[in-house]
């Protein structure tokens, strides 16, 4: 196991604050505009993490949850989400509704949202969530033991759920609105990376703060880094309050200017979601309406 305080050492977030102010007002700015297109809509649709993650989802909701997207899918010829996220406990119920489709189940694992609970109840949840058929686990990092520096007690927890994921993917939550520094965001999505994560994901959707483009630029740049120390890809998940195709754009323009090409694909970036499907919706439309006018 890598001596993680070490390794970040060999990392640098200094002049980042400035420079995110600078690009995102700039040239990622002007970035925006071309790549707000029906192409980027719809690799948006299939970059998503269709989310249903409620107190009141039921087996019935949820099966009902899966029926309506792939007839919305259907419907609209579009292509198919990356995968639909859901609490543990209807892994099957999602795993059955998706049957025949290329769609994964994916869960909240770990203890989602707050993850303060014993490791061995956390792998636990994991491994059965495993075994009732997910195909990918997000689960949040201890961000009370980022926010005291506790980096090593951090890595060796994840390295832990890593095992207990095996063979799944599996994305490591920020929760960057509760960490808020560019120093623990920063160091935060290397613990995940070395840990063996297969995304970062920012947010669950579930504090006051969710993704914003500071600390997607963030991530980007400690994936950036990490990638040119170690040559792997980790992938990146933007979630939390993302409603609007026009946000969903500005973080896709984020991660391609700061990673680049070729992390556009549902293989390295997601959008975790429980409502932006009718904003692309409604955006397609009007794209076309506007084209058969001309
Ligand atoms: O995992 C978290 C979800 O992607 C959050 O989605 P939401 O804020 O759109 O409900």
């Amino acid at each position: 196991m890598e001596n993680i305080v070490e390794t970040l050492a060999a990392y640098g977030y200094s002049n980042l604050e400035d420079r995110i102010e600078f690009e995102l007002d700039g040239v990622i700015e002007k970035e925006i505009a071309p790549a707000y297109c029906n192409e980027n809509f719809e690799l948006c649709v299939s970059c998503m993490d269709y989310t249903t993650l409620k107190v009141t989802d039921s087996e019935k909701s949820v099966t009902a949850f899966v029926t309506e997207l792939l007839k919305k899918i259907k419907k609209n010829t579009l292509p198919d989400v990356a995968s639909v996220c859901v609490f543990p406990r209807f892994a099957p119920v999602v795993k059955a509704g998706l049957a025949g489709t290329p769609i994964k189940t994916t869960v909240v694992g770990a203890c989602f949202p707050a993850a303060q609970t014993f490791l061995d109840v956390k792998l636990a949840e994991c491994k059965e969530a495993i075994a009732a058929g997910a195909d990918e686990i997000d689960v949040v990092i201890s961000v009370g033991e980022v926010l005291e520096r506790n980096y090593e007690q951090v890595y060796k927890e994840l390295v832990a759920i890593r095992e207990a994921c095996a063979g799944v993917v599996l994305k490591v939550i920020l929760e960057t609105g509760e960490l808020k520094t560019i120093e623990s965001i920063f160091n935060a999505s290397l613990l995940g990376a070395y840990a063996g994560a297969d995304f970062i994901k920012t947010s669950t959707g579930k504090v006051p703060m969710n993704a914003t483009p500071e600390a997607v630029y963030v991530i980007c740049e400690a994936l950036r880094q990490f990638h040119v120390q170690t040559g792997k890809m980790v992938g990146i998940k933007v979630a939390g309050g993302i409603t609007k195709v026009q946000n969903a754009i500005r973080y896709l323009t984020i991660v391609k200017h700061v990673l680049g090409e070729a992390w556009i694909s549902p293989k390295y970036f997601r959008i975790g979601t429980s409502q932006l499907l009718e904003d692309v919706l409604k955006e397609i439309k009007t794209v076309a309406a506007k084209d058969a006018s001309l």
